[in-house]
């Protein structure tokens, strides 16, 4: 998708801090407080402690779970052991001295990867679209070929694969060289953000951009909410073309390999089906991707582009690549237990989706679940001082809980990682962290709204009481 903004910046962003909590928005009725009451110990937490942790810690985690699953067997008790046995550093320094440096084709892999999904966001014909306006009054302007992109690019990927496969030449390669992969995309993904935050600092696309006054939080959350490169929008290149593709197309290498090494398995296939189908929807959705928080509120820095550069591929596809080395024979009826609760997770997830773009387009006039819904009208205001409206929903799925959705987001991921039954933790790693980020971010997406929307918020919290699971939390 393509990125205009109507406005260009008025001052230079290292001129404008922002505070990192108030999310730029105002509430028109009341205002929360709740910006005021956060200690300045909790932002010392939040803003130097955590990314200083994270960015330390993750670059080297991701290089952990390729060592564990390659060299211990898939087993963390014994990766543990290279710890229990040398120091921290040295342990950490061993499994890196395992990593080889990326080798040519690799390199050549990733720099003709970018170069094909950059022409395609150019090329492909797509409907433009809008999406919400911005703390600044912006509104930014997309081409939907997401999906288009994503039919396009696994169609390339299968022709290839069969066309090459007489010669020799299969995809499976990049298994065996993911430790290689994993450090090109270590480096390339440090430097770019290094590169988005001097360009945030020094040439910022749109106004919506500014520093907190914190080097280290402006590297880990980034400087601007929209940028652009050569009229390319950064967050949609990688977070859809990159992190997402880069994951469906990793999860059919691992499967081509298991095919190489086991012929057919059940267990791979089913993993393998129920991601390819979520990132199949996940495309579809691609234009109401562009209302999410990470659109919306996530400004391009560490978290969101090493996250879809280097997070994302590691650890969301860790399950496959787990399950190359430990085919299991699951059968044929838990096999269509798996996919059915997993299609089925995956549709309520969607419809939760769908409900709340189509409250707002209609402005109100449908039906959710066969019955006009209850909407809330709420006012909040742009730093402009524009006052503008949006519609809560009270209905549906948006009346069980605030974030219902995230239940079968969960259930899906369980569902694609039980396949590989239950003789290691590891499989399981990719739930463990989605549940900490989703439920950290459901705290965050609630902190905003509260922010955004004042006491019209708070009146649908009264008639939504639960955060994520009803009764319960
Ligand atoms: N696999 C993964 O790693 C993850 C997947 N996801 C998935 O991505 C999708 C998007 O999730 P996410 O961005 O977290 O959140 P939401 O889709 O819940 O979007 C949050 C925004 O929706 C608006 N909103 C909140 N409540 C209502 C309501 N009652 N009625 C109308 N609008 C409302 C608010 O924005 P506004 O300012 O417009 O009012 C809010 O900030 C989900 O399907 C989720 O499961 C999410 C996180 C991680
Ligand atoms: C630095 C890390 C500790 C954290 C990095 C987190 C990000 C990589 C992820 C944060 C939110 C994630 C996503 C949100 C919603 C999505 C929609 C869904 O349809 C597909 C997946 C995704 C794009 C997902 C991808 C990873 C995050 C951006």
């Amino acid at each position: 998708m393509e990125l205009q903004v109507n406005d260009k910046p008025r001052l230079r962003t290292n001129e404008k801090k922002y505070d990192v909590c108030t999310f730029e928005f105002k509430a028109v009725t009341c205002s929360s407080g709740v910006s005021s009451s956060i200690s300045q110990k909790t932002d010392v937490i939040n803003q130097i402690v955590m990314p200083l942790v994270l960015l330390m810690t993750m670059p080297n985690f991701v290089i952990v779970l390729w060592y564990t699953v390659i060299h211990c067997n898939g087993s963390y008790l014994k990766m543990l052991s290279v710890f229990t046995e040398k120091s921290v550093f040295s342990g950490m320094s061993y499994i890196w001295s395992m990593a080889r440096s990326p080798s040519p084709v690799i390199i050549w892999s990733l720099v003709l990867y970018g170069v094909y999904a950059l022409a395609m966001m150019k090329l492909l014909p797509g409907q433009i679209v809008f999406g919400p306006v911005t703390p600044k009054g912006n509104v930014p302007v997309y081409k939907d070929n997401g999906f288009l992109f994503f039919v396009l690019t696994m169609i390339l990927f299968w022709t290839l694969t069969l066309l090459l496969r007489p010669f020799g030449i299969s995809p499976s390669m990049y298994y065996d060289k993911f430790d290689e992969m994993i450090v090109a995309l270590n480096v390339c993904s440090l430097l770019f953000c290094f590169a988005l935050y001097l360009k945030g600092k020094l040439a910022p696309s749109t106004t919506d951009s500014g520093s907190s006054g914190n080097i280290i939080f402006d590297y880990y959350w980034g400087m601007e909410l929209y940028p652009r490169i050569f009229g390319f929008d950064v967050k949609v290149f990688i977070i859809c073309r990159f992190g997402l593709m880069i994951w469906a197309l990793m999860v059919c290498i691992y499967a081509v390999k298991s095919y190489e090494l086991h012929g057919f398995v059940d267990s791979i296939f089913v993993s393998a089906l129920l991601q390819i189908v979520y990132l199949t929807r996940s495309f579809w959705w691609e234009a109401g991707y562009l209302a999410t928080t990470d659109i919306i509120v996530d400004r391009a820095g560490f978290y969101l582009c090493w996250g879809c550069m280097v997070y994302v591929p590691v650890l969301y596809t860790l399950v496959t690549f787990y399950l190359v080395t430990h085919p299991e024979h699951l059968g044929l009826p838990v096999s269509a237990v798996l996919i059915l609760a997993g299609l089925l997770s995956l549709y309520i997830n969607y419809e939760a989706d769908l409900q709340k773009q189509k409250v707002r387009k209609t402005n109100g006039e449908c039906l959710i679940w066969g019955q006009k819904p209850h909407i809330i009208r709420a006012k909040y205001q742009l730093e402009t001082g524009e006052t503008k409206e949006n519609i809560l929903l009270a209905s549906g799925w948006w009346a069980v809980s605030r974030h219902l959705h995230y239940i079968p987001e969960v259930i899906i991921t369980l569902m694609w990682s039980f396949p590989a039954r239950f003789e290691n933790l590891l499989p399981y790693s990719h739930i463990f962290f989605l549940l900490i980020l989703l439920i950290h971010r459901s705290f965050r997406d609630d902190l905003k709204c509260r922010q955004k929307y004042g006491t019209y918020w708070r009146q649908y919290c009264e008639k939504v009481r639960y955060r994520i699971v009803p009764h319960l939390f």
